[in-house]
């Protein structure tokens, strides 16, 4: 597929090609068929004793949903590319219209065979969404898409994807683009979400039973994908082009002769609602066809709504008119094709337009800094688990060897898209004029946080204003817990603020401050300051006033104070701020090397992994020596503390710093040896191999070992929790980042989920007898992998005990004994994938009983593999002795 869509592709285009489609006949229907005659190539019909007529493509009763598809995918790029395309189904009730768009009994259906165009759209779209963006050359281009679903009833607008049910109004931008106000858009990453949407919007939308269709749509159904393109000149350029298409879905109302479908009350108003705005269609047509110059859009809501995608300017159309083979509809099909031949006759007045606009991306104030580009000063992000403030952002630079490291932290001011992204100039032009060389590191690191609410870190952006000193306080705890203190505390403007109130309050925090345009209240409570003090004032800043600086002056006695102004000298504080810093700090700090950039010793790996550069800044920097070679020490320190995500194609490291845990010394030292000798996976119990333990992850609260190979990945794709067996420990993981493994799954050769099935028992005592109620279990996290469960207790009756189709997937029984259960798992029909059948004993454990399966899926299982369909595969569980190693694997191979 090109870049973009040439003008001679657009130019070539009817601007509506019009298609017919004719229902097959009930093979039980006594009625005379219509002799229809078709040319070789499908473009022309015939009626008895009629003329022929011509249109794009005619589709005989024995075309499939397949055959039609394959005609209208071309047109599917279109959106791709920014540009608006429509296809509406059109045709008298009863002749086909939903089964085209949707299945077949009016409803969405998911078979392969069955399925309509929007359902096979969805799958079409994401896959070429997939080409597009999965090729190395196209890093920096993105999608994003979005979609909104309305019904047009009685002339007004529902939106099917609003839990409200009130009409809405039609309004007109700007650019002239109609739009409904108000309208709910759902953005959806692949196509069973946007299934997912659809069912739920098909749910509100009304059908009735009329003696036509027992299934009769009584309303216009229009889905909008609102399919987004953006290109960035680079992967981390903030600057993109973004191309906005639009997808217009629409299955009309049917028109309806009253005297025939034989509708009353209600269903007669709509019925005349439905031909009326259906004869305004026509109108409409007419006059594209005839004298462009007005368009009665406006005359009914429908041809409002369908303005952007019935404009030849606008829009790229395909018209599908549905006429029945039945000679009673006669009259219905002719007044079809003579409305589709007036479509067929609308001209193009000019060429089709993208929708493009140029923007900068303001949304993400952290845009880019994944990918570092200077690995010399290893910046890194990490997240600091706080107690009682939860993870809070931070970008750190600079090496860190031990606690008496010179640790910096900066705070910065409250403007809406601040951020730790406010320091890096400074924090660089620290790091360089305190390192002469590569070679050589700076004594100092920096940790720059987000304060919360701010950034990437959540929470109340009131905390740094109301709570500065404890939430200081316990940033310090987490990143110096041994001396409680950092070397220097800097903030600007609000952060300023905060670091004047924290010093206040808490003064051991840090040996030094600086400050540049503070806010600063009672500055004469600043007394108690006694740290040398960085000060520098902007005469010209309003906002932060010079008057105040110059009473903080009085009352901090030790500082280093100074005024600039901002509209003479409005580089000053850039070239400045870091060389007076140095300045206090060789002052004050009688211990202080900065003069002197001698060589340091390289780093040793715990202390770069503690704060600075996690192991892939240390990997790339020591020429990724296995790290069985390194010390124990370092390998300790590799479990405690290291958590990581990656984020795709991106080098986010995110390490996990946290309190020191209240386990004394000599316990945690005997814990670490132990560990250390582990080769063997908590999850799967496979032997882990040299090579591969250092990509292994400990789970920093339970202490579980999960192999790289395969289980690393299970917590990323299945769970909040660590999945190791009656371990419910809640991991650190959140769910955005979760959900870049959402299902379905996307391109590595083998994917995992978990099954988790097991039961609980409690005892039920009467005076005749001891009895047990069991709840046996199906449990999957992975969303919309399971169709239907069926519990079986009695296998050799056919019937099973009770199929379960929406979770909790749960069998209650009271029994005296333990029994066999088998779960038999439909997967999401979609998938196509094997039955799986169970064999379980029911434990009488009294407690929570848990099994994890580790099902193993190889890509090829998302697939729609048909042959497969009957195979049933089959685990059992007969394994009574409790004390052996309660996981299992599963492959679902299909060979
Ligand atoms: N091509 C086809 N092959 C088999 N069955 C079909 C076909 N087209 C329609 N049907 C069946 O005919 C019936 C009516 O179809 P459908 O509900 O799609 O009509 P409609 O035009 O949408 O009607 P209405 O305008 O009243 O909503 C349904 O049971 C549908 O499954």
């Amino acid at each position: 597929m090109s870049a973009s869509i040439s003008s001679i592709d657009l130019n070539n285009l009817s601007p509506i090609q019009v298609f017919i489609r004719i229902k097959p006949n009930n093979p039980n229907d006594e009625n005379e068929t219509i002799p229809f005659k078709y040319s070789k190539n499908n473009t022309t019909l015939t009626l008895p004793n009629s003329p022929s007529m011509s249109f794009d493509n005619i589709f005989p009763p024995e075309s499939t949903q397949n055959d039609l598809f394959d005609s209208i995918s071309s047109l599917l790029h279109f959106p791709l590319y920014g540009y608006n395309s429509t296809i509406f189904a059109y045709g008298q009730t009863n002749s086909g219209k939903t089964y085209t768009m949707l299945g077949p009994n009016g409803k969405l259906s998911l078979n392969i065979d069955l399925m309509g165009i929007i359902p096979r759209t969805s799958r079409y779209l994401f896959a070429a969404i997939h080409k597009l963006t999965s090729s190395s050359s196209s890093s920096s281009i993105q999608y994003q898409v979005r979609v909104s679903y309305f019904e047009v009833y009685n002339a007004r607008v529902y939106d099917l994807l609003n839990k409200k049910s009130h009409s809405l109004n039609i309004r007109e931008d700007n650019q002239g683009n109609i739009n409904v106000a108000n309208a709910v858009e759902i953005p959806v990453d692949n196509s069973l979400e946007l299934e997912n949407v659809l069912m739920q919007g098909n749910e509100k939308r009304r059908t009735a039973f009329t003696s036509m269709n027992s299934s009769s749509s009584r309303s216009h159904a229009l889905l909008i994908l609102w399919i987004e393109r953006r290109e960035r000149s680079t992967s981390t350029s903030r600057e993109y082009k973004s191309y906005l298409g639009r997808l217009n879905l629409i299955d009309l109302a049917g028109s309806e002769d009253i005297s025939r479908s034989k509708v009353e009350g209600d269903r007669f108003r709509e019925a005349v609602n439905i031909n009326t705005e259906l004869l305004q269609l026509r109108r409409v047509l007419d006059a594209l066809s005839s004298s462009p110059s007005y368009i009665p859009y406006r005359d009914s809501t429908l041809t409002r709504l369908l303005q952007s995608s019935l404009s030849t300017r606008q829009s790229i159309t395909i018209l599908i008119s549905h006429i029945s083979s039945l000679n009673i509809d006669l009259y219905e099909s002719v007044n079809t094709l003579k409305y589709s031949e007036i479509a067929k006759c609308v001209q193009r007045t000019s060429i089709p337009t993208q929708n493009l606009s140029k923007y900068i991306d303001t949304s993400d104030v952290m845009f880019g800094d994944y990918n570092d580009p200077i690995e010399y000063f290893y910046r890194r992000t990490v997240y600091i688990h706080t107690r009682s403030y939860g993870k809070i952002f931070a970008r750190l630079a600079g090496h860190r060897y031990d606690e008496q490291q010179k640790c910096i932290l900066l705070i910065h001011g409250s403007g809406p898209t601040n951020s730790s992204m406010f320091w890096n100039d400074l924090v660089r032009k620290l790091l360089l004029a305190t390192s002469s060389s590569s070679s050589s590191l700076s004594p100092y690191y920096f940790v720059a946080i987000d304060c919360p609410g701010y950034g990437r870190s959540d929470g109340d952006k009131q905390i740094i204003r109301s709570y500065p000193d404890v939430f200081i306080e316990e940033i310090i705890d987490c990143i110096s817990p041994i001396t409680h203190q950092v070397y220097c505390l800097i903030g600007s403007s609000q952060g300023a603020a905060a670091v004047f109130n924290a010093l206040v309050e808490k003064p051991a925090m840090s040996s030094f401050l600086a400050v540049q345009n503070p806010v600063s209240h009672d500055p004469q409570r600043f007394v108690c300051i006694k740290q040398p003090a960085l000060l520098m004032y902007d005469i010209d800043d309003d906002g932060h006033p010079v008057s105040v600086g110059r009473l903080v002056r009085k009352y901090i006695p030790n500082n280093h104070y100074y005024e600039y102004s901002s509209s003479q000298q409005s580089d000053w504080l850039e070239h400045n701020a870091h060389l007076k810093l140095l300045q206090l700090f060789n002052e004050y700090d009688v211990n202080n090397q900065l003069t002197t950039s001698s060589e340091i010793s390289l780093p040793s790996l715990p202390a770069c992994l503690s704060v600075a550069g996690g192991i892939i800044s240390y990997l790339s920097s020591y020429n990724r020596e296995p790290l069985y070679k390194n010390s124990k020490e370092e390998l300790e320190s590799i479990l405690l503390t290291y958590e990581k995500q990656s984020v795709e194609n991106n080098d986010l490291f995110i390490e996990r710093i946290e309190p020191e845990s209240s386990e004394d010394d000599e316990s945690k030292a005997q814990r670490l040896a132990i560990e250390l000798t582990q080769t063997q996976c908590d999850l799967c119990n496979q032997h882990i191999s040299s090579n591969d333990i250092s990509k292994s992850l400990r789970l920093s609260d339970c202490r579980h070992l999960l192999c790289y190979l395969c289980c690393c990945e299970t917590i990323k794709i299945n769970s909040y929790e660590c999945p190791v067996v009656d371990c419910a420990t809640k991991l650190n993981i959140s769910s955005s980042q979760l959900s870049l493994y959402s299902f379905p799954f996307s391109s590595d050769t083998e994917k995992h989920i978990i099954i988790q099935f097991g039961n609980s028992s409690k005892s039920i005592s009467s005076s005749s007898s001891q009895r047990y109620e069991y709840i046996a279990y199906i449990k999957c996290k992975t969303k919309n992998l399971i169709d239907n469960v069926s519990f079986d207790i009695n296998p050799e009756y056919p019937k099973s005990a009770i199929r379960v189709c929406q979770p909790p997937y749960e069998l209650v029984r009271i029994m005296n004994l333990e029994f066999t259960c088998h779960f038999i798992i439909q997967w999401n029909k979609i998938l196509n994938w094997p039955k799986l059948r169970i064999t379980y004993h029911v434990q009488n454990k009294q407690a929570n009983f848990i099994r994890n399966l580790l099902v193993r899926i190889p890509n090829q299982g998302n697939t729609m593999a048909k042959s497969h369909k009957t195979h049933e595969l089959v685990y059992n569980w007969t394994d009574r002795d409790r004390t052996k190693p309660n996981l299992n694997y599963i492959l679902l191979s299909y060979d």
